[in-house]
């Protein structure tokens, strides 16, 4: 099947700064994917070039088998994107955004959908409001609207979630879920890497304008297998096993943390040395590594 986005080599400059320096990457159709990296990490870049915003200066980038260059109509109808930046104009109310957006693209009678969409995003009672009259969050939310005004195939939010409240967001993902699960690919930036972990299949990770990690989410996280061990004891320790002095992260009195490797040590290792002192433990947790984990883990590793 043709791959619904899929960049190769590709490469961006600013002046002398490379910002992409040979990303590939395929993602097929229907996935619901995410794209991470720390600031500065070429992810805008990266969206911006497929969207044709950006020029790139070598390589390859095709939306649902166009290249986004030369076929750039066709790949504008087939991808919509969220950008980052708040930019609307301040003449208009929502309604009218919409219906302008939907001009664009030979959109006529759109009125049902953007209905719908007003009220998916919770803008129903906004239809008529002055674009230079709503919060921030409001406005991200017509921007996300905007972007889906007509149906397209591969939606790209960039960081959609940046100062929207837990309500909205929690809606947002409903929604984007549901568009996913009707067919549509999505892709997805975001700096909350648990928003990541719950809703991506696959993951890609980008630093310093390249790819440094692209798996599925389980295999992902399966890459660290630190996990952290809270213990409470029933009485302040004075004197830790050996083997835990090493694994210790925090602790004093009753409450320690100690981080092993699962593919070094077992837990119950861990507790029969604990037995061996003689210590008696109230309460024990253990914290599987996180998504965020695996990402500071990957930085660090390549700093
Ligand atoms: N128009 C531009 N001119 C010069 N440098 C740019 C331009 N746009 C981006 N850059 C640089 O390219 C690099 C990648 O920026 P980009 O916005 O793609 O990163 P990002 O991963 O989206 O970061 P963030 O998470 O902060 O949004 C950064 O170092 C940035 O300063």
């Amino acid at each position: 099947m043709t791959a619904a986005i899929e960049v190769s080599a590709l490469t961006k400059r600013y002046g002398s700064f490379e910002a992409l320096r040979g990303v590939d990457l395929r993602i097929e159709q229907g996935e619901f994917f995410g794209l991470l990296g720390p600031n500065g990490a070429g992810k805008s870049t990266l969206i911006n070039t497929l969207a044709g915003l950006v020029r790139r200066d070598g390589g390859t980038a095709r939306v649902l088998g166009h290249d986004v260059g030369k076929d750039y109509r066709i790949t504008r109808r087939l991808l919509g994107v969220v950008p980052q930046e708040i930019v609307y104009d301040p003449f208009f109310n929502v309604r009218e955004i919409l219906r302008l957006q939907s001009g664009y693209f030979g959109l006529g009678r759109n009125d049902d959908w953007i209905d719908e969409l007003l009220s998916e995003l919770d803008l129903a009672d906004k239809a008529s409001t002055n674009m230079r009259a709503l919060s921030g969050g409001m406005k991200r939310r017509v921007l996300i609207a905007q972007a889906l005004v007509h149906r397209p195939q591969v939606v790209i939010l960039d960081e959609p979630t940046a100062g929207v409240d837990v309500e909205l967001r929690q809606s947002l993902w409903r929604f984007v879920r549901r568009l996913n699960e009707q067919g549509h690919t999505i892709v997805l930036t975001t700096h909350y890497l648990e928003e990541a972990e719950a809703l991506c299949n696959r993951i890609a990770i980008l630093r310093a304008g390249q790819v440094v990690a692209c798996d599925h989410k389980a295999e992902l996280l399966a890459r660290n297998t630190v996990k952290t061990l809270r213990v409470a004891f029933a009485r302040p320790v004075t004197i830790l096993p050996h083997l835990l002095q090493g694994l210790l992260r925090s602790g004093e009195g009753q409450h320690y943390v100690f981080q092993y490797d699962a593919n070094a040590l077992g837990i119950h290792e861990i507790l029969q040395a604990l037995q061996s002192v003689g210590v008696e433990i109230l309460d024990l947790r253990i914290q599987e590594p996180d998504l965020e984990d695996v990402f500071v883990a990957l930085m660090e590793s390549r700093a």
